[in-house]
Formats: C-alpha cells, sequence, structure tokens
C-alpha cells in the first residue's frame, strides 16, 4: 500500500503567523515509517518526494505516484535510499542491492519500479530529474567526510555526503547524514540558510523519550518544533534548519534546487538571529 500526502509551500510572511499546531501542519512530517506500509509526502518545495517504506518481510513495491502525472514514479525523477533499519534489500531495473543500516542506495531516473524487502526501514527522497546517472549503493566508508564544530560549542560532528558531487554524479538530489561525536548535541549552527536548495531532514537513532527541538523560519523569526525519532521536517529555501537534542541522535539531511553545491550557503551571523 502507497499512501501520498500533498504539502504546499508556503511563503515566509503567511509562515510567520503560525501557531504551533499550524507550524507542524506545514512542515513537520511524522508517521512515515508504518510496517507493510510506503508512505510518501509530496512537497512542493522542488518537488522533493519525502517518505519511508517498512516492508517487515513482505515486499513492497513503489510505482505510481499519482501527483507526479507519470506511470512510474522514476519515469521523471532520480531516487536516494537510506536505510535507518537493519538488513533490507531494494530492487529496481533488474538488479537489487543488500543495504545494511546507514547504507545509501542511488537510483536513476527510468529505472522501473522499486521493491523493497527484508527488515530494513528505508527512507525515500525523490526529486525531478533530467537525465540518467548510474545507480550506485554508497556506503559509510565511501562516504566523504566532513569534520566541522568542536566539543566546547556542543557541536563537534562528521557530515558523511552520500550523493554529493564528491562522491557521484545526480542531478539535483544532494543527500547525506550527519553523526555527533561524544555529548554534543547541536546540529547545523551556526545557522545558514540557501534560498537556491529546499532542504529535509529525518531525524533518527533519537531514544524514545528524546527529542530533538528544530529550529525554522527566517533567521529574524525562528520557530521550534518538538521532533521525535524517526520524524521528518521541511525546510523551505528561506528559513534555517538547524536543532539540538535531548540525547544523541544522528540525522539525514537531503536537498533539491537549482544547483548541487554544498558549500553555496549563507551563513547566519548570531546578532541576526531572533
Ligand atoms: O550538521 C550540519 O551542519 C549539517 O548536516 C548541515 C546540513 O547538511 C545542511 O544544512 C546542508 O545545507
Ligand atoms: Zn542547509
Amino acid at each position: 500500500m502507497t499512501h501520498v500526502e500533498i504539502r504546499h509551500a508556503m511563503d515566509p510572511v503567511s509562515a510567520r503567523q503560525l501557531d504551533t499546531a499550524g507550524l507542524r501542519e506545514a512542515f513537520h512530517m511524522g508517521d512515515l515509517f508504518r510496517s507493510g506500509e510506503i508512505r510518501l509526502v509530496y512537497t512542493h518545495y522542488d518537488r522533493m518526494i519525502v517518505g519511508g517504506a517498512v516492508p517487515a518481510g513482505e515486499p513492497l513495491v513503489l510505482d505510481e505516484v499519482k501527483p507526479t502525472g507519470t506511470a512510474s514514479i522514476l519515469d521523471r525523477r532520480e531516487m536516494g535510499v537510506v536505510n535507518v533499519g537493519a538488513t533490507g534489500t531494494v530492487s529496481a531495473g533488474g538488479e537489487s542491492w543488500e543495504m545494511g543500516r546507514g547504507d545509501v542506495l542511488y537510483l536513476p531516473m527510468g529505472a522501473g519500479p522499486v521493491t523493497f524487502a527484508g527488515e530494513g526501514r528505508f527512507y525515500i527522497l525523490s526529486a525531478p530529474a533530467h537525465t540518467a546517472h548510474p545507480a550506485r549503493l554508497v556506503k559509510l566508508e565511501d562516504a566523504k567526510k566532513v569534520k566541522l564544530g568542536s566539543p566546547e560549542t556542543a557541536n563537534e560532528r562528521t557530515i558523511n555526503q552520500f550523493i554529493h558531487p564528491e562522491v557521484m554524479q545526480s542531478c539535483q538530489l544532494v543527500v547525506g547524514y550527519t553523526q555527533f561525536h561524544g555529548g554534543s548535541v547541536w546540529n547545523t549552527m551556526p545557522a545558514h540558510v540557501h534560498d537556491r536548495r529546499m532542504e529535509a531532514y529525518l531525524y533518527f537513532d533519537l531514544a524514545e523519550e528524546a527529542r530533538v527541538f528544530h529550529f525554522m523560519g527566517e533567521p529574524s523569526e525562528t520557530r521550534h518544533l518538538v521532533m521525535k525519532n524517526e520524524e521528518a521536517v521541511v525546510s523551505p529555501p528561506w528559513s534555517i534548519h538547524c536543532g539540538c537534542g535531548t540525547g544523541s541522535y544522528t540525522f539525514v539531511w537531503a536537498m533539491a534546487g537549482d544547483n548541487v553545491d554544498y558549500r553555496d550557503v549563507e551563513m547566519v551571523a548570531m546578532e541576526d538571529l531572533r
């Protein structure tokens, strides 16, 4: 079963008016991982699709997704899959990849229906594409690593870049995940924005009672959303996207938009945050 929800894009002036429930309705994406289901959110932010597939032993096939207007999801799109569960298999275009926890798979435009099987919990990201680059399974050891932050500012972390120009080619998807070093809990601080690309975060590896306070909004109008394990949030291009956990966690970041230049961001000075 494939469940699809539409998320319209919002401008920054309207977003300033929202209360907590309104903010969650517009930007928070919970309940993506249900046993035996594929659950997708089709966003109008660069038409990025964000979702989860949990086969729980029974294979699940992702094929037609009505809002794309094509017979099969990958007819005019590319896809990134991150396994945040136990080992499973993803198959498409006559090939199969065994995915361990933390592995990332890139599937190109034209790969056909995608089958998810085994014990994986598959986080799905898909954006429109214009050409087919080779499919590739990327393991953590093959990801490009960027170390940022320090223990003194509780933001010491490694950014693992998987679907990224320095590792492999894609059309517009850029995907990776960030891991923290002991005791650090702040992600993406100092904060930044990038009007050319939207971004989505999936928080995972959180303990049951732990939460991440995710900050969003224009730098001068910040708001927060309280995030549980395996919940995602969409960041409009005009918004900061950073967070602080009450415990340790990992998060998948993914972008789509006008370029694939990870470093093309505008840093926000601390004195400009409100
Ligand atoms: O911890 C970080 O900093 C990040 O992971 C930042 C994201 O990757 C990002 O926002 C990329 O634009
Ligand atoms: Zn960013």
